[in-house]
């Protein structure tokens, strides 16, 4: 089990953010004056009714999104601009190219992202592969994995790219319910196996209890944080649904 690196509270540090839009040349305001934190290796979890501002959240944290006001600090440095320090994983891991193996899908991101030669891409994107289990695989193609491979490939990615922290925006939301359980197993087990920092958007409790070590509940007025959670063994879908019941009824509506 890995411990949370408690001397790193501030691995990613978020103060007094304000996220906007332009809409009709009117400034539309998401999300307001928001602060949360996380340590590293921590599995942060947003969660909130549709339209809360999560997404938004995820896109500012990868650089996508400005803040209006605020910012977002991620191991003492400022977010300014998207970087491969935190990397989306996609709803159907379909980053991956279709035409390249499982080897060959690592080394094609190290190579283009790092001046490697080939031979050492080879050998690096290898000692990921081992990290996620995938090694007999490394010569199979995209199509030939399950769901929960191309997961592991799509993260073996990433962390061979030396990214910090690793952005999901309701990537099991369209699967049926044995498979998402599943998907679910596996990005556990696999954040067990490679330590990595997660942040997880969600409008589900069972998944926000599942897969969070911390649990931030976000109402859709305005992106507020209505509260947070450090999720144990006691946490229980009552005492999140009654928490949202109280702060954000429109989420059972
Ligand atoms: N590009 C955009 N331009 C203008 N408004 C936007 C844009 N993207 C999102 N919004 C609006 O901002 C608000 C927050 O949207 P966001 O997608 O962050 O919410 P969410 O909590 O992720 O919702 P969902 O669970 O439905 O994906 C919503 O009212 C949405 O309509």
């Amino acid at each position: 089990m890995i411990q949370l690196n408690e001397n790193k509270n501030s691995f990613l540090d978020i103060k007094n953010l304000s996220l906007e839009y332009i809409v009709n040349k009117n400034k539309f305001t998401p999300v307001k004056n928001i602060s949360f934190r996380a340590k590293e290796y921590e599995r942060l979890v947003l969660l909130g009714p549709s339209g809360c501002g999560k997404s938004t959240i995820l896109k500012a944290v990868g650089g996508f999104i400005k803040p209006a006001n605020g910012k977002i600090v991620l191991e003492g440095e400022e977010i300014t601009k998207p970087s491969i320090d935190r990397a989306f994983v996609f709803q159907e891991f379909d980053q991956l190219l279709a035409w390249k193996t499982v080897l060959q899908n690592v080394v094609f991101a190290i190579t283009v992202t790092k001046k490697f030669k080939k031979n050492d891409a080879e050998d690096l994107a290898r000692v990921f592969l081992k990290k996620v289990n995938l090694s007999a695989f490394e010569n199979s193609y995209p199509h030939q994995l399950s769901g929960g491979m191309k997961m592991r490939v799509a993260i073996a990615r990433c962390l061979a790219l030396g990214s910090k922290m690793i952005l999901m925006d309701e990537p099991f939301a369209s699967l049926d319910a044995i498979t998402r359980k599943k998907m679910q197993d596996d990005l556990l087990s696999l954040w067990e196996d490679s330590k990595f920092t997660m942040l997880f958007v969600t409008h589900s409790i069972d998944e926000a209890i599942k897969l969070g070590t911390k649990i931030i509940i976000l109402s859709s007025n305005g992106g507020q944080i209505k509260k947070e959670i450090t999720v144990n063994s006691f946490t229980t879908k009552e005492e999140i649904s009654s928490i949202m019941y109280k702060n954000i009824p429109e989420y059972f509506i």
